[in-house]
């Protein structure tokens, strides 16, 4: 199947520039989202709750904050760009009395929509521009004059011009200096949920944790273990990322090489990829978003309870320890203003 990509020269900036943009919320996406927008000469207004903690940080980077129901009212494209978990109330309680025929409502992620958490009046224009990577990652990008490739989907195309609209977007962000590819809410959604849980956090956290726990159950340092199981782990990825696993394999020794095709297949085996399976069909079949709203409902005691339990991990104290020997890795998160 192939993808439909857009680039900087199929987006009209213009039609953004026309429109008054609210970002409800300011973390990850929103900050990124939010700074690229104004730079780009888009009106930008920032929606947040008066006790939020990110009003000073958008206020001091030069936004204006009004709470959400009042940045939504003024603007013509509302991006929801708050927690997945607090996005059906933030619609009810301010987005939906001030969601008049012929605005916009934009998601960086398609969860609300494709599992029917909320569901717009017919008559706005719903979609989604999605980039590809970490908030932090897509505004450094577009402050270096680059963009992080981002997905777009329309759900409901109201006004005729969603598409147009969803790109002017993504090219305020710098998404289109990179490509665009053109999605579904369905897709987006279910891949996003599948690669997280599976391979990119889930799957490569519980990886490296048991392989840290392996080595230093068997006897080994665990600073050994750490350097082995974790610490290299970028090193490698970096190279799959800029040239595939065939450039990480080429990199590496052969000996690394010939114990990757004997023994890597016996640890992601079919039993795994079953279960993979397994996942996927959760995600699909809408259990996982039930079973995850029914935690935050509860007040999220499970959650907590696996964050503490992953933080009590013997790998973060031995991890800790070492990056403290090396300035230049444990650089906290900061935004690019
Ligand atoms: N993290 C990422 O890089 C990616 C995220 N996404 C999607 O982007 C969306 C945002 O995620 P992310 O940026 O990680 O979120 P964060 O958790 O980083 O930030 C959430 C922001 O929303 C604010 N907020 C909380 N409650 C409300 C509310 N009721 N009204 C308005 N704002 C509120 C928070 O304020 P406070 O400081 O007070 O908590 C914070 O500023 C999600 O849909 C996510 O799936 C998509 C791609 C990648
Ligand atoms: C991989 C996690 C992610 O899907 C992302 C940064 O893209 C998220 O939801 O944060
Ligand atoms: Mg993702
Ligand atoms: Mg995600």
């Amino acid at each position: 199947m192939t993808v439909e990509v857009y680039y900087d020269d199929d987006a009209d900036l213009g039609l953004i520039q026309a429109k008054k943009v609210a970002v409800l919320g300011y973390g990850s996406q929103g900050h990124a989202h939010a700074l690229s927008l104004r730079d780009s000469g888009v009106d930008v207004v920032i929606g947040l709750p008066e006790g939020s903690k990110s009003r000073a940080k958008a206020e001091e980077q030069g936004l204006r904050v009004l709470t959400p129901a009042e940045a939504a009212a003024e603007a013509d494209v509302i991006m929801v760009l708050a927690p997945d978990t607090v996005q059906r109330s933030l619609y009810t309680d301010a987005i939906a009395p001030n969601l008049s025929a012929g605005k916009a409502l934009f998601f960086g992620h398609g969860l609300n929509i494709r599992y029917g958490l909320i569901t717009p009046p017919a008559d706005v224009d719903v979609a989604m521009v999605a980039p590809k990577g970490p908030g932090h990652l897509v505004r450094r990008q577009y402050v270096d004059g680059k963009g992080v490739p981002a997905l777009v989907a329309v759900e409901q195309d109201a006004s005729g011009n969603a598409l147009a609209l969803a790109l002017a977007y993504a090219k305020a962000i710098g998404g289109t200096r990179a490509g665009v590819i053109k999605t579904t809410f369905k897709e987006e959604t279910e891949t996003d949920l599948f690669g997280e849980q599976a391979v990119l956090c889930g799957g490569a956290a519980a990886l490296v944790q048991t392989g840290f726990e392996v080595l230093t159950e068997a006897g080994y340092a665990p600073e050994i273990a750490y350097f082995e199981c974790l610490h290299e782990l970028k090193l490698i990825v970096d190279l799959m990322y800029e040239g595939g696993i065939a450039r990480m394999r080429y990199s590496v020794s052969d000996t690394a090489e010939y114990g990757d095709y004997t023994r890597g297949p016996r640890v992601v085996d079919a039993r795994v990829k079953e279960e993979m399976r397994k996942i996927l069909s959760e995600i699909q079949s809408g259990e996982f978003t039930r079973e995850l709203i029914a935690e935050d409902d509860a007040g999220r005691p499970n959650f907590a309870k696996m964050r503490a339990e992953g933080a009590a991990h013997p790998i973060e104290a031995t991890g800790k320890k070492l990056r403290d020997m090396m300035s230049w890795v444990d650089r906290p998160i900061t935004e690019t203003a």
